[in-house]
């Protein structure tokens, strides 16, 4: 399913109207209708409803509720909020059928009050104020219609296509935006609901089919970015039924585990296994040899010789045996060392396998960029920064990347030709080539020391598993989500071995849908 910005919509929209011939205003009832299936879905006998509506197509769509709830039988209290001579065509044909059917209200400060109470007294308030046509923030008298209606408690709200005052774009609130329970869009999701705070006042998103021309998947203008669902990767998706030789399931590299922090190459290990992978090998400094020995019984174990930390000499062992593994993951408790550029690079160079770097190992190239034209041309790279790692990677903030988190994963993929996993409340996939994909599965479960180790033992799995790099990606980010929903609501109890337990039941039941 793709996802869109405001612009890819109204260019869909337009081609559909002008050059598929699809009028306007069908594509409105369309839309309309949707919305109310969905309030009668949770509402399946008469209540009272009160429809805001603005002057635009948004305002439109809410007519053509009000009128479903008409001839269903509901109370209806429409009200208009804006000026008439700024409301759309469109929207006017509805507004004219929805003042035959009963009074209209015009919003103006001397009918304040009498709004006030219909929104108090409704069951469901319809926001059709405004959708992707909104420029900054709310002005008078919306602002003040929608702070009135977040502080009436009582009603469901439903927005029409996004919540008013909601950038379609970038999900940014400038003042205020209606607290919906329940958000109906058109056609494809659109970035703003997935991106914060946008996604946290949106309540549950339903995406409704309005007739918009599909078959632009074939022409330019098919939109960039896609929500990722089991349907990008579902022929990876069934483990393969084959008895194979273990070799054939693949044989992952995981390096890192300094000084004390030995469990995240375990995690990332034990994760890589129930993701598949015939092979674990940990890479640990020598130090830590006999500790690691004593944690793990089915990794294999491997160990740079050198002092506590990786010494700059140690990456000449990875020479004579890297034929061995079909993918190399560095960064779980890697830590930091003198000569650690000389050393990442001199792997990154060596690495012919799809190569995951993770943790510190972005730390160091964030510290050393010229350690990022060390990968040779074609070689498959996988950064998976959280957003603090993004910061440092770009020069940037964590509060600038947090804002702006598909553009600057996907400048960054783009400039390195490496893919980029922005993790975080829905992850963002930024592929080599600029296409991105918006991972909408997860849970505070997630939000603990060590669910990045997980991820990449994931992400490591399948590229060693020879699962092409632009679906293993997004299979493991969408089933390492998936996990956390499955290990808990809340990160209250979670322990990292629930989340393992959760891997293993998802890799083996998650089947296309
Ligand atoms: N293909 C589809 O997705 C369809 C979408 N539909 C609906 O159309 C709206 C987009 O309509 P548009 O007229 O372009 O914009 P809006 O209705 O969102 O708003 C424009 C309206 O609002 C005023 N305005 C803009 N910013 C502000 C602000 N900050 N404060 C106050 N007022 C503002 C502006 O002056 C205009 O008057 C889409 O969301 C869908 O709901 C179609 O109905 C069906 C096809
Ligand atoms: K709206």
């Amino acid at each position: 399913m793709y996802l869109v910005t405001a612009r890819e919509m109204r260019e869909l929209d337009r081609y559909t109207i002008e050059e598929i011939g699809l009028p306007g205003i069908v594509l409105m009832e369309n839309a309309g209708r949707a919305v109310a299936e969905e309030i009668f879905l949770r509402f399946p006998k008469p209540k009272t409803a009160t429809v805001l509506a603005g002057a635009g197509n948004n305002g439109g769509d809410g007519w053509v509720v009000a009128r479903h709830l008409l001839d269903r039988g509901w109370k209806v209290h429409m009200w208009f909020i804006g000026s008439k001579e700024k409301m759309s065509a469109d929207a006017g044909v509805f507004y004219q059928v929805c003042c035959r059917y009963a009074p209209v209200w015009h919003y103006s400060d001397g009918q304040k009050e009498r709004l006030f109470r219909h929104l108090a007294e409704a069951t469901v308030v319809v926001d059709a104020l405004l959708g992707t046509g909104t420029r900054g923030g709310l002005r008078p008298p919306m602002d003040e219609v929608v702070r009135r209606l977040n502080q009436t408690p009582s009603p469901f709200v439903v927005s029409v296509d996004l919540p008013s005052g909601v950038d379609a774009d970038t999900g940014a609130i400038e003042n205020e935006a209606v607290r919906a329970d329940l958000t109906v869009t058109f056609q494809y999701p659109k970035w703003g609901h997935y991106l914060r705070p946008g996604a946290n006042v949106r309540g549950k998103l339903k995406v409704a089919e309005i007739g918009i021309f599909s078959g632009h998947e074939k022409t330019e203008r098919e939109p960039r970015a896609q929500l990722n669902t089991p349907c990008l990767w579902q022929e990876y998706a069934q483990p393969r039924q084959e008895w194979a030789h273990k070799g054939t399931y693949g044989h992952l590299h995981v390096i890192g585990g300094a000084g004390g922090m030995l469990g995240a190459v375990v995690m990332a290990g034990e994760a890589a296994y129930r993701m598949g992978a015939g092979y674990v090998t940990l890479t640990v400094p020598e130090s830590e040899r006999l500790a690691l020995a004593a944690k793990v019984t089915q990794q294999l174990i491997w160990s740079w010789p050198g002092q506590e930390v990786f010494d700059a000499g140690s990456a000449d062992v990875w020479k004579e045996k890297r034929e061995r593994f079909s993918a190399v993951a560095v960064g779980p408790g890697l830590g930091r060392f003198a000569g650690e550029e000389q050393w990442l690079g001199q792997l990154m160079e060596e690495v012919e396998v799809p190569l995951v770097l993770d943790a510190d190992a972005l730390n160091i190239l964030a510290a050393h960029p010229s350690l990022f034209r060390r990968r040779k041309k074609g070689a498959v790279t996988i950064l998976t920064p959280h957003p603090g790692e993004m910061a440092r990677l770009i020069g940037s903030s964590t509060a600038e990347v947090e804002v702006q988190r598909h553009q600057v994963a996907r400048q960054l993929a783009l400039k390195t030709d490496m893919f980029v996993v922005l993790k975080g409340r829905y992850t963002v996939i930024a592929f080599p080539d600029g296409k991105q994909v918006l991972n909408p599965t997860g849970s505070p479960a997630l939000a603990k020391a060590g669910s990045g180790d997980l991820l990449t033992g994931m992400i490591g799995s399948l590229l060693a598993q020879r699962i092409p790099a632009e679906k293993a990606v997004p299979m493991a980010v969408y089933l390492h989500g998936k996990a956390g929903e499955i290990a808990g609501p809340s990160s209250h109890g979670v322990m990292v071995d629930d989340l393992l337990r959760a891997i293993a039941r998802v890799r083996s039941t998650t089947v296309p849908y």
